[in-house]
């Protein structure tokens, strides 16, 4: 699962400005925005406005709008900031990038759309790479007192299938692949940058050495791709045995523009360079393809059939987090070009696979959660029935009539897609209350480690205890790199949910469309709220097992610890020997002797966890072993609940409430 969360691809539309050869020709709008995660691409004309006036008078002579709606998981305006795309793109990617995952980010689309301007920005406007480097430098200083960080970056061109150095001027460049590091490009320079600035000016002094040439659309068109990479190594500062390393990249792609060669009517090498430039764009079309078709996960990726997606290979699916920004202009101008953007950004779309879920209110006491799951079960019941009379009616001859092909293939769609959303989301939840229950257990062991070298210290002489001590920290520093482990996951958990939310967030928007188009289609609410209740009653049935089985848990890991605590204990059978003879009043307590030097080996021997009061047992006599020794004068209080055993009805109370927080 945790794969196909990674290969999740959010796509963005950025609308830019009409220019001024836009409205000097007087051309139409042809993308109208309707909010802020769906379009209309050639809106039907008594729908179009041109500034605040609608436009009433059809040419009857004129082809059919086409009048396609899409929907992203974000679409952006002709007002939209530079902020904003950053703070809806990127900024959220790098979450992955600093837990390990290698992410990428590129803009798309024909030539003058804005990809430069979105990647690149000004010196007074910058955009989305100054952006998350400055994010990513404050993230860094947040994190110094837990993390070691170093940075490093490179700036590279493919510009008619050959790779340049846009930071050293220099190429072509050998692109090969390494079996451990992975795509490597031979003499590409790397550079170690001092803060966001630094790589501000290197973007800018790379930039000057890019491949430029005007096209009809854009004075200085950039005509090659560029690709800059940002590696980023963390370690933990934590002392630990297996300190954790992790290394990520980050890919942010200024996309040379993908409008058809023969469009701009260039010739020689113009039209060699438009051609080589579409090779690649064709490329990472079949790539991106490829991975969003599930039948081909496992088969042939075709990243060899452009230098761009050789580079890109390990920064497109698999291990991955991909942001597309695909940038548009809004006039009938760029019509072909706009309308092909939209629908290789709509295709991108579906390279995903994520998941997962609505938060339960486990505030409820256990016994309520039974109670919870047969109402919404009874609810799910009754709604399908609804659903099943629903579909009858529809699906009688006269109805079927009236739903077209084309509606009920969209239905399809959408009700599959609502599947696969549900069960992703379902999977990602299960997995998040397993990874709280394993926190929970960690926590508990840790807990037991840190007392029972507390008692150690007070039953074994002092070279046995150095010996123990240290065995304990080594199991405590292992519990807690497990913990941080389990945490990052869990964090990880957490992003998936969200994404699954954007993805949720589209369908619903689709079904509303689709509702507000035929009412008939409201069946696919109900389906939705189905698939709602479905997910909410496995969440509770898996809280209401958890709970009933929390003691049985608890039971079975106090055995185990205490199975544990007796190994330790047997290793220090001979201490407990030589605490007899060296306690201070060893002669005034004789008759206590025989007690001290065995009660706790006696009770691990006899497999301690079919006792079930052995812990006041061993209170007890340590208690008359502290007075014996006059450690316990004036101390009681203080001594005694350090030395009980750690599984009291308030630690179980409290570590159950951690689990209910859901
Ligand atoms: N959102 C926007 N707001 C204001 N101006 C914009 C916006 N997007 C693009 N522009 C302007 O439009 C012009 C063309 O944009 P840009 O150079 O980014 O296009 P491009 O897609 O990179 O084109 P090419 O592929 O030819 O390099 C530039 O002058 C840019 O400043």
């Amino acid at each position: 699962m945790t794969n196909n969360v990674c290969s999740h691809v959010k796509v963005v539309v950025r609308v830019r400005p009409v220019n001024n050869s836009e409205k000097l020709g007087g051309f139409r709008n042809v993308v109208q925005v309707v909010d802020s995660h769906m379009l209309i691409f050639d809106p039907k004309e008594d729908e179009t406005f041109f500034g605040s006036q609608r436009v009433r008078n059809r040419n009857i002579n004129k082809k059919a709008n086409k009048d396609i709606t899409f929907i992203f998981d974000h679409v952006f305006n002709e007002t939209s900031t530079q902020e904003e795309i950053f703070e809806n793109t990127t900024k959220g990617v790098l979450d992955g990038l600093m837990n390990g995952f290698n992410c990428t980010v590129f803009a798309y689309g024909a030539t003058g759309a804005g990809k430069t301007h979105t990647m690149l920005g000004s010196q007074y406007d910058p955009g989305v790479m100054y952006r998350t480097m400055s994010e990513l430098f404050k993230r860094m200083d947040d994190a110094k007192e837990e993390k070691e960080f170093s940075v490093a970056f490179s700036y590279l061109e493919v510009y008619n299938e050959q790779v340049r150095d846009l930071l050293a001027n220099v190429g072509p460049l050998a692109v090969r692949e390494d079996g451990c590091k992975g795509v490597v490009i031979q003499g590409l320079t790397m550079h170690q940058p001092k803060s966001a600035e630094h790589i501000l000016q290197a973007l800018d002094s790379g930039n000057r050495n890019r491949t430029q040439h005007p096209t009809d659309m854009n004075a200085t068109s950039s005509r090659s791709h560029a690709v800059f990479q940002v590696y980023l190594r963390q370690k933990e500062k934590t002392a630990s045995l297996n300190p954790n390393v992790c290394i990520a990249k980050m890919s942010l792609i200024d996309l040379a523009g993908s409008e058809r060669a023969s469009a701009t009517n260039a010739t020689g090498a113009r039209l060699r360079e438009g051609q080589n430039i579409n090779r690649s764009l064709l490329a990472l079309g079949n790539v991106i393809n490829a991975l969003a078709n599930p039948k081909s996960k496992k088969s042939h990726i075709p990243y060899r059939d452009s230098k761009l997606t050789r580079i890109l290979k390990d920064s497109l699916g698999g291990n991955c987090r991909t942001v597309m920004i695909a940038n548009v202009s809004p006039s009938s101008k760029s019509y072909d070009d706009s309308h092909n953007t939209l629908k290789y950004a709509n295709r991108a779309k579906e390279i995903k696979s994520s998941l997962k879920s609505n938060v339960v209110s486990l505030d409820s006491h256990i016994g309520q959660y039974a109670l919870i799951c047969e109402k919404q079960q009874q609810e799910i019941l009754q709604l399908k029935q609804k659903l099943k009379e629903y579909e009858a009616k529809n699906t009688a001859p006269e109805a079927l009539h009236t739903i077209s092909l084309q509606k009920q293939t969209e239905f399809k769609r959408v009700s599959e897609a609502l599947q696969r959303i549900f069960s992703n989301r379902a999977e990602i939840r299960h997995e998040q209350l397993d990874l709280e229950r394993q926190l929970k257990e960690n926590e508990l062991r840790q807990l037991y480690s840190e007392e029972d070298n507390l008692h150690v210290q007070y039953f074994c002489a002092k070279e046995k205890t150095e010996k123990a001590t240290c065995k304990f920290e080594r199991k405590i520093a292992s519990l807690r790199t497990q913990k941080q482990h389990i945490c990052k996951r869990l964090k990880e958990a957490g992003t998936h949910l969200s994404e699954n939310d954007g993805l949720l967030h589209r369908v619903e928007n689709e079904i509303q469309l689709l509702k507000s188009n035929d009412p008939m289609l409201e069946v696919l609410e109900k389906d939705l709220k189905c698939h709602r209740l479905e997910l909410h009653v496995k969440i509770l049935k898996n809280l209401y097992m958890a709970s009933a089985l929390d003691e049985l848990e608890n039971n079975e890991l106090e055995h185990l610890v205490l199975r544990e605590r007796g190994v330790v204990w047997a290793d220090h059978e001979e201490a407990g020997q030589n605490l007899k003879i060296q306690a201070p009043i060893a002669g005034a307590c004789n008759g206590l002797t025989p007690m001290l030097t065995f009660s706790t080996l006696l009770y691990h021997q006899n497999s301690p966890c079919s006792k079930p009061h052995t812990g006041i047992h061993l209170i007890w006599w340590l208690s008359i072993f502290l007075l014996c020794s006059g450690l316990l004068k004036g101390k009681k209080h203080h001594c005694m609940p350090s030395l009980t055993f750690p599984i009291t009805p308030e630690k179980k109370k409290s570590s159950s409430a951690k689990l209910g927080k859901h």
